[in-house]
């Protein structure tokens, strides 16, 4: 089938065909109220429960917001039938905002390339349906959430996880080819992941359905014009340079996932698109100490500017990485335990990286893989007000503080003249100071760290005495010593973990400075 024969928005697809959509529309994207049902597309059952009723809005008791797409919202949901209280997730997309976006296309794309489909690996559709202002779809449920996640929680996967994973992708991957479906748009974002772990490849909002005579990986790109650019990290040169997508190019979003899976971030990544793009062309990456060799062999295979010479997915399954691994059945083994990968520090990993990876933390646009915590610092306070505005605020917020705790005032005196007093507030006492080595996945970087009293945990820049970023605290925030070292430790939040290596403290000092201001309130100054 062509990519026009579906791309219009109209046909059998359950997108708005008509202008009475557009006066009717009142959906937000972020209210998770559906409104009642008035229309119901003709949408096909899934082929397991073909012949089923259509179903409507009310069919199904909503609840939380799983996730938010560029047009949708996508929301956890029960169905009310006692005898089959099945859960699902369900996209609601503003039929409005489609329209006016000029989304109808994908909307359409989306929903028969879901219907063509059904395999473990792969979202199920369920049902469509229509009322004035939505469509939607009602899926399959992935409970666990999405491999990026994971990957940002951890750092990096080790060589079995990444190996289990990209297996699976693999699989799914080429049941969707062999559909004469590419996906075009393959990131850790779009493999979610249901309870037992396992993957359900998502999001074919962008997909391509090949025309018979070109579904072969190794048709020369330009057969296969299309507008269509991914997301930029994961995107292959052909997309880039002549705006088409085959097979092969899905090839070359697995080598990125791989390469993301161990390393802890995408092998091309510039401070903005624009330079991940020229990364992308002129091939600009490199392994980090410790990248497993027969993954680097893999990836530096698949990894290749012309799309021809690129691997089959059947090449990557025979490859060295894959030895010894089983494929049947993959999706009903137990999925391997996700714990972090720990290489082994070295000091060449140190410094060469550090300004690139500070780059991404603080300036990187589109999608955010930096520090999270980087970004929660308020941009505009020192352009909103004057220094000494800012001066005069602090020292009176100061005044306030330290009248209600005279202990508080000696202890700030004790500390007037220290080396980092600028870098927390005035009314903050420091509480340890020391140098770490901060690890996310197989890159790390040197950093100062402060603990304060509030309690905060700060990263700064030991050269230049800058804060860079900071650890979020919460009552979630847990500490784990790693084995017997005197050295490593981890800090637990609730979205990352972070692995530092103390550098002239004993780790233990750290990780009993910090339990100690986990179980003591302090009242933080408001700013
Ligand atoms: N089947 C599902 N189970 C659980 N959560 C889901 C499911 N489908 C989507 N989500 C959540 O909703 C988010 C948005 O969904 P999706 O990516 O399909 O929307 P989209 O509009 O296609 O997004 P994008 O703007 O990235 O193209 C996902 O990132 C995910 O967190």
């Amino acid at each position: 089938m062509s990519s026009s024969s579906v791309g219009d928005g109209t046909g059998t697809a359950a997108t708005p065909a008509s202008a009475t959509d557009l006066h009717q529309s009142h959906f937000h994207p972020h209210d998770p109220t559906p409104a009642p049902a008035t229309t119901e597309s003709a949408s096909p059952p899934p082929a397991s429960d073909s012949g089923a009723r259509k179903r409507t809005p009310s069919d199904f008791v909503f609840g939380r917001v799983l996730g938010e797409g560029s047009y949708s919202t996508v929301l956890h949901a029960t169905e009310r039938d006692p005898a089959a209280p099945n859960q699902y997730a369900v996209k609601i997309l503003d039929k409005r905002h489609i329209i006016k976006e000029k989304k109808t296309k994908y909307v359409a794309i989306e929903k028969d390339v879901l219907n063509a489909l059904d395999h473990p690996l792969v979202v199920k559709l369920y049902y469509t349906f229509q009322d004035a202002q939505s469509l939607y779809f009602v899926l399959e449920l992935a409970r666990d959430g999405d491999l990026l996640g994971f990957v940002r929680k951890l750092g990096c996967f080790t060589e079995d996880a990444a190996r289990f994973y990209v297996a699976e992708i693999i699989i799914a991957v080429e049941y969707v080819h062999s559909k004469g479906i590419v996906h075009r748009d393959l990131k850790p974002e779009n493999i979610l992941l249901d309870e037992n772990m396992h993957i359900k490849l998502t999001d074919f909002g962008t997909a391509k359905i090949l025309d018979s005579d070109s579904a072969d990986a190794s048709t020369p790109p330009s057969e296969k014009r299309n507008s269509f650019v991914g997301t930029a990290e994961y995107c292959s040169p052909e997309l880039l340079n002549d705006r088409a997508a085959s097979k092969s190019s899905d090839v070359w979003a697995i080598g990125c996932i791989l390469y993301h899976l161990l390393a802890g971030k995408p092998p091309f990544k510039g401070v903005n698109e624009y330079q991940t793009f020229q990364k992308i062309i002129k091939l600009e990456y490199e392994f980090p100490d410790g990248f497993p060799s027969a993954a680097r062999d893999l990836v530096s295979a698949v990894l290749v500017l012309d799309a021809a010479k690129r691997p089959s997915l059947a090449d990557i399954r025979a490859h060295a990485f894959f030895a010894g691994f089983h494929w049947t059945d993959v999706h009903l083994r137990p999925a391997p335990d996700l714990r972090p990968f720990l290489p082994a520090a070295s000091a060449h990993d140190i410094g060469d990286l550090t300004s690139e990876m500070d780059a991404l933390t603080t300036t990187g646009t589109g999608q955010f893989h930096g520090d999270v915590d980087a970004a929660i610092r308020d941009p505009f306070e020192n352009i909103l007000a004057t220094r000494g505005e800012v001066e005069e605020r602090e020292e009176k917020e100061k005044e306030a503080v330290v009248a209600a705790d005279p202990e508080l005032e000696k202890r700030l005196h004790a500390q007037t003249s220290h080396p980092l007093r600028h870098l927390v507030l005035p009314t903050e006492v420091i509480v340890m100071d020391g140098t770490v080595v901060k690890r996310k996945g197989l890159f790390s970087k040197k950093r100062g760290l402060i603990l304060t009293d509030l309690p905060r945990l700060l990263f700064f820049d030991e050269k230049t005495l800058v804060a860079k970023s900071e650890i979020p605290w919460s009552d979630r925030l847990k500490v784990e010593l790693k084995g017997s070292s005197s050295k490593h430790m981890f800090v637990h939040t609730p979205k990352r973990t972070y692995y530092l290596e103390a550098v002239n403290n004993d780790v233990r000092k750290w990780a009993d400075a910090i339990s100690a201001l986990l179980h003591k309130d302090r009242e933080i100054p408001s700013p």
